[in-house]
């Protein structure tokens, strides 16, 4: 099909190579190769095709799902497979924006295996478990009880006779509910999304396991009932620390699709006139599109820097666990906590914002855009809801207040708290993608020290710090959203440095989304930034002026950067984000194809014929 002729002229500008940032996203020039092998390897073969997913009814979604989650696994199995990264292009360029029925076995039943089972177990389990030849859950939540886990009612009596736990689900509220992947007892129903998932439900009535199905790497219980702790009990968490982890990432890979559907879409699009007489614009020359969208194109990128550094830092963390060393736990689960919650939140609130930027036809599932929403949006429940996370967060945060006045050191992630931050000399129209970390990273130790008091004098007054964080929730959330900022600008900053040596083309264009990504930080916090006298209002208003420039800098380069994501357009599954642009014809032949076309109209001839017998 002929390129959309505004598409071919934007892809003739440009400053960068667009395959050599594609590289650099995919971690270098083999890994684009491999994945574009992986890619077509699905693609072609006949077993992954199948009916649009957008028209199926649930029960439908689910069985055509999960043929093709089995012929996943079968593909990667056949190819031998086991690179997260690559097993993850084969399950994407199949699933179609979906989630697959068999995730939750893979990430939330295989990872606590491979953490918490001794030797004897991975051979009994694990091994079985990565072969799928036994299918497992993660059943943790219970009807009353997700995110406080020492509330949870389930029981586990041992029974010292038999050397076996008795489980049960003593009440009503103990039932086990939203289980990924449990295919016994029952489906909780129908969903915001994740249709492709049967969450279940699971009552427990005296089910009797033996006593070595405890998994037993860490703590144990001995035959005559004792319970050994682990050497440190935080590592029973562990399980969902994996999954946090690598949310992130999966976070950048949904915005970057979103954003790949609404800026092509917007240079398809023409709408209304500028000046009179002289045609209609396309819709992305609006500074108000680029308001929308710019932003989000740099939080794309920013969230996929700091995806990739945030799964190096837990792999660390977990060999170093492996070895017994536990010092980077706390650390790796609170970095795991924000990021997870900010990126997520952020996320879904950017899948919206570019539904939105494609007007009615976003609304359609011909986009996408609601597809890759639903999907997405549970990830700021599922794996630790965000509020509990960020809590998580600023309880560490508040624990290194103490440490500084202890002169503890701090871990490296926050060791900016520990900084002398001078006031920002007057900030001219260009400021550079340093001293907007800096401001990010001093609001965040401002807001720290200011938060710390609060709790700090609630503490005096009630000796009890449960009440005292309790009393200080908001602005305890708000600080380790602030903390999570510096965190995620700080890695997009020594990337793109790290970029500007390599390939300076590339660092410059990625730098301008830097500064965009810091300035919409700042000005999202304006009045922080006023109140501890670190900018002036002429600050904020020569970054404002900064922002609208940058958007014209970027405006050229805006397809070529939503190319560089390369998402095949069988991955990205929308005709409004087609790589050709040929969106209208094939919109009309979509709708056309809508099995709803086909059906006969016989109901309506049914009930209408009431209305026309009742001499209306
Ligand atoms: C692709 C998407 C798939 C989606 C599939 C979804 C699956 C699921 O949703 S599975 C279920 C997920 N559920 C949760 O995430 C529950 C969230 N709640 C909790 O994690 C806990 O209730 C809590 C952490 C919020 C509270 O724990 P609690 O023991 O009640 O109290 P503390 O806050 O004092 O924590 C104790 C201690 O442990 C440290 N810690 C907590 N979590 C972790 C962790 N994951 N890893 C390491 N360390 C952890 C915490 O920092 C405290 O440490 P100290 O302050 O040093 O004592
Ligand atoms: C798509 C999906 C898949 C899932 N898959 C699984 C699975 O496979 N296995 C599994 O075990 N679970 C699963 N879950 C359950 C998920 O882990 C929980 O829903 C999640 O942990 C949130 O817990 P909750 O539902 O109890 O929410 P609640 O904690 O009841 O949250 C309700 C509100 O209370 C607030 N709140 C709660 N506690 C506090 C507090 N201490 N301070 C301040 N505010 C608070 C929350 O911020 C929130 O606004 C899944 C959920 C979804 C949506």
């Amino acid at each position: 099909m002929p390129m959309n002729p505004d598409l071919e002229k934007e892809r003739q500008g440009g400053t960068f190579d667009v395959e050599q940032l594609t590289h650099i996203l995919d971690g270098g020039r083999d890994k684009t190769l491999k994945r574009h092998f992986l890619e077509q390897e699905v693609l072609k073969d006949p077993v992954f095709r199948g009916p649009d997913t957008r028209f199926l009814s649930r029960e439908e979604l689910f069985g055509e799902l999960l043929r093709k989650h089995v012929a996943v696994i079968k593909k990667t199995q056949e190819l031998s497979i086991d690179d997260i990264n690559e097993a993850s292009t084969i399950y994407s360029a199949a699933m179609n924006n979906n989630v697959g029925p068999l995730t939750l076995h893979s990430v939330a039943f295989v990872a606590p295996l491979d953490l918490m089972a001794d030797d004897e177990q991975k051979k009994k389990w694990l091994i079985p478990a990565k072969k799928y030849e036994i299918i497992g859950c993660y059943a943790q939540t219970e009807l009353g009880h997700g995110s406080f886990i020492r509330g949870l009612e389930t029981r586990a009596d041992y029974d010292v006779n038999t050397q076996q736990f008795v489980l049960n689900t003593p009440t009503e509220t103990a039932i086990k509910w939203w289980v990924g992947g449990c295919v016994a007892v029952g489906d909780i129903g129908p969903k915001f999304g994740f249709g492709g998932v049967d969450n279940g439900y699971l009552c427990l009535n005296n089910v009797r396991i033996p006593r070595d199905n405890l998994l037993a790497k860490t703590g144990k219980v001995l035959e005559d009932g004792t319970y050994v702790k682990p050497e440190n009990p935080k590592v029973v968490y562990g399980s969902m620390l994996g999954i946090r982890a690598a949310l992130p990432k999966v976070g950048a890979y949904n915005l970057s699709k979103a954003v790949t559907i609404a800026i092509r879409y917007s240079c398809v699009r023409h709408q209304s006139e500028i000046k009179p007489g002289c045609g209609e614009p396309q819709v992305l020359d609006y500074q108000t599109q680029q308001h929308k969208l710019f932003p989000l194109l740099a939080t794309a990128y920013a969230f996929h820097t700091v995806g990739v550094w945030m799964l190096d830092f837990h792999s660390t963390v977990m060999n170093e666990i492996n070895e017994g060393h536990y010092h980077r736990l706390a650390e790796d689960h609170v970095l795991a906590a924000g990021l997870k919650a900010v990126i997520n939140w952020k996320t879904h609130e950017g899948i919206e914002i570019c539904r939105f930027s494609c007007g009615g036809h976003g609304y359609s599932l011909a986009s996408s855009l609601p597809v890759i929403y639903v999907n997405h949006v549970a990830n700021s429940t599922a794996e630790g809801e965000t509020v509990i996370l960020l809590l998580q967060t600023a309880v560490y945060l508040m624990k290194c207040v103490i440490d500084l006045e202890q002169g503890t050191p701090l871990d490296p992630s926050v060791a900016y708290l520990d900084q002398s931050f001078s006031k920002s000399e007057q900030w001219c129209s260009d400021v550079d993608m340093h001293s907007l970390l800096k401001a990010i990273q001093f609001r965040s130790k401002k807001f720290t020290e200011y938060v710390s008091s609060f709790v700090k004098k609630e503490l005096m007054a009630t000796g009890n710090q449960q009440l005292a964080f309790n009393k200080h929730k908001v602005i305890l959330v708000e600080c380790a959203k602030a903390h999570t900022e510096a965190v995620i600008m700080n890695a997009f900053v020594t990337k793109v440095d790290e970029i500007l040596q390599s390939n300076p083309s590339v660092g410059k264009v990625l730098s301008l989304l830097c500064q965009i990504y810091g300035v919409t930080e700042i000005l999202a916090h304006s009045g922080d930034y006023i109140q501890y006298e670190y900018l002036r209002k002429i600050d904020l208003d020569n970054i404002q002026d900064q922002l609208f420039k940058l958007y014209t800098y970027i405006r050229p380069e805006a397809v070529l950067l939503v190319d560089a994501f390369d998402f095949h357009d069988e991955v990205l599954k929308s005709i409004l984000g087609r790589y050709d642009g040929q969106v209208y014809e094939n919109m009309f032949k979509w709708a056309k194809a809508s099995p709803f076309n086909k059906q006969d109209q016989g109901t309506f001839r049914k009930y209408i014929q009431q209305l026309k017998q009742a001499k209306l």
